[in-house]
């Protein structure tokens, strides 16, 4: 994708409001280094927050396949990036989706791409795995589908508390996995080393 497509209507407003923060943070926002920064931040925000104008639910129905398969279908360890909305810092880690089929499944790909559209808007950590979860229900009406995050917040790191190696796991589920065993056969597959392949 060309880089310059991705930006939005008010990516001039934006970088005057972030001339200002510099100002107001008490630098020279004339300086040389910085007579730029207002832009490269400006467009920065608009990449981390494109979800905005993403339409997760197509991404999923664009790719919907009749298939009998009525299995566990698990894509794990996709890495993504987001902010949380408290503070505007990143939080990152790792989603897990497990989904049973009932009568279709979808693209592996656009399981990762949801989780993208998500990530890059404003979230806290349980509202991003919710979303994904029902997002998958919505569309792919399956038997069940459960998501896993797990995350490091920044704002916990760099600031407040400053707790460098705490982990939060959050999980959303629907249908089948209701039930203790599914979920349990879910999170040993996920406990489960990753054949190299
Ligand atoms: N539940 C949840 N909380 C989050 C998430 N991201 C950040 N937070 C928390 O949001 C809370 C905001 O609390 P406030 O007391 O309003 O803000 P604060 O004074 O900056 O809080 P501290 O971080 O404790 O200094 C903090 O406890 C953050 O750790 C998230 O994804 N989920
Ligand atoms: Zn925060």
């Amino acid at each position: 994708m060309n880089p310059e497509t991705e930006f939005r209507e008010g990516l001039d407003e934006l970088a005057s409001h972030y001339k200002e923060v510099l100002t107001l943070l008490g630098e020279d926002p004339t300086r040389e280094g910085l007579q730029k920064t207002p832009m490269r931040v400006a467009k920065a925000m608009q990449i981390l927050t494109r979800g905005y104008t993403q339409d997760p639910h197509k991404v999923l129905t664009d790719a919907l396949f009749a298939e009998d398969y009525d299995q566990m279908v698990i894509v794990k360890d996709i890495d993504f990036f987001s902010m949380c909305e408290h503070h505007m810092l990143p939080f990152y880690g790792k989603a897990h989706v497990a989904y049973i089929p009932n009568g279709h499944i979808t693209g592996l790909s656009k399981i990762a791409r949801v989780v993208d559209i998500f990530s890059h808007r404003l979230q806290v950590q349980e509202r991003l795995t919710h979303q994904i979860m029902e997002c998958i229900n919505d569309t792919l009406k399956p038997q069940g589908v459960m998501v896993v995050i797990e995350a490091k917040h920044m704002c916990m790191q760099m600031r407040g508390v400053e707790k460098q190696n705490s982990i939060t796991t959050t999980s959303a589920y629907s249908g089948v996995f209701e039930a203790m065993k599914v979920r349990e056969e879910f999170m040993s597959l996920l406990r489960g080393e990753s054949k190299r392949i």
